[in-house]
């Protein structure tokens, strides 16, 4: 295989008290085309992100398919070329940063031919396992019809140490290892690369499994990392009646910063709160979807107050329509609002929303990344 087409969903963490665990995948995708190429590596971006994300070694993309044909111990290209039409916003908190790695562990793995599933998938469909209960192997709890042990593989991750973001010095690098595999044509891995592996190695990179759970396997998400560090998740479906939507402003904020916003403790009441919120939360998310149940469901103590100062506008909007009944939260590391709308409330929403903010009401996205051979192969 020569040329790929990888899809990948945006995604908003969190949730209000899910912090570093809750996700949800929303039906709105970047598409990156890759090629092996025996020249340079060149990125041609449209959209999100154009003439702000390198057009070379550089580029995320290109870095973390390095590092993934590393991991997978194949022969390094000698260039990439990548084609990214993004939609996805950057620095907004809509999992920019990990569709970027998700599409590149996704393009690496199969121009390699290390996927599970050899045979290439059609965008949403191409791994195994996804039947909206669980991919296997990602569920501790024994729940019936989740097979599998766990084990991430080889290819797992210490459990998230470098930020693969902003092009900062964690970010994945060139092995520099040669290019005997110009053209595309290098060794092929000994195993396949599992969806696990790919989790790990996307959790690894971006710190936390949070966004990159529901991109890589669709739905909400629950996830964490074991005693080994290894990152594990359970998928859930949401209930039909919830229709997410975000609230998107043209202002930034870095993950990074916004992190180091956080105190390194937190009072105990705190922690509980957000506990029995969380449960209720899913509870609400998959059961119960009551605008006054999701409105209690989605309170948080733990992060979102301590951001507010980098996020003012996007503080004032949530506290207005949560005041409203409406069940806003900060989306990801902010400043996007998610709002899970209901027949209810979809009408509340607008009103509060002033014009310096998009509206977009966003499907789930129930499967998660794709990877698709392009037609003209
Ligand atoms: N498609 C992409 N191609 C190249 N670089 C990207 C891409 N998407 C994101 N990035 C890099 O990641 C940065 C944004 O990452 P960051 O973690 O700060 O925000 P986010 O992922 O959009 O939001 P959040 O993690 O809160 O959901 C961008 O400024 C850019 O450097
Ligand atoms: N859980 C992460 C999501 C953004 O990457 C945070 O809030 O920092």
């Amino acid at each position: 295989m020569s040329k790929v087409v990888v899809r990948v969903p945006a995604t908003s963490a969190n949730l209000g008290p899910g912090f570093d665990s809750l996700g949800l995948a929303l039906a709105h995708h970047d598409h990156v085309e890759a090629e092996l190429v025996d020249g340079e590596s060149a990125v041609v971006v449209e959209g999100a992100g154009a003439g702000e994300v390198g057009d070379g070694e550089e580029h995320l993309i290109v870095r973390v398919m390095r590092t993934t044909f590393a991991r997978m111990g194949v022969d390094q290209p000698a260039g990439i070329r990548l084609r990214c039409r993004n939609i996805i916003p950057h620095a907004r908190g809509m999992g920019s940063s990990s569709a970027a790695i998700v599409a590149g562990i996704y393009a690496a793995r199969a121009l390699a031919g290390a996927a599970p599933d050899s045979a290439p998938g059609t965008l949403g469909d191409g791994a195994p396992g996804r039947d909206g209960s669980g991919a296997p192997g990602h569920d501790d709890s024994g729940a019936p019809g989740r097979g599998g042990s766990g084990a991430a593989g080889d290819g797992g991750s210490g459990g998230g140490s470098g930020a693969a973001g902003d092009g900062g010095s964690g970010a994945p690098g060139h092995d520099g290892s040669g290019a005997s595999g110009r053209g595309g044509s290098g060794a092929r891995p000994s195993t396949v690369f599992t969806d696990d592996d790919v989790f790990a190695l996307a959790t690894e990179l971006e710190g936390h499994p949070d966004n990159v759970a529901p991109c890589i396997f669709g739905g909400l998400t629950i996830s964490w990392s074991d005693q080994s560090g290894i990152p594990r998740m359970v998928k859930l479906t949401p209930d039909a009646a919830i229709q997410p939507v975000v609230l998107i402003p043209s202002s930034r904020l870095s993950t990074e910063t916004a992190r180091g916003l956080l105190p390194k403790d937190v009072p105990h009441k705190d922690a509980s709160f957000n506990s029995g919120r969380s449960a209720l939360l899913i509870a609400a998310l998959t059961q119960r979807p009551e605008s006054s149940l999701l409105l209690a469901a989605t309170e948080d103590r733990l992060h979102q107050n301590y951001r507010a100062p980098a996020m003012r506008k996007t503080a004032d909007l949530v506290e207005r329509l949560r005041s409203r009944g409406v069940p806003a939260v900060v989306s990801g590391a902010g400043p996007t609002i998610l709002v899970f709308s209901t027949t209810d409330t979809q009408d509340l929403i607008a009103p509060e929303v002033g014009n310096d903010w998009l509206i977009q009401h966003l499907d789930v996205d129930p499967d998660g990344a794709g990877v698709q051979v392009p037609e003209t192969r």
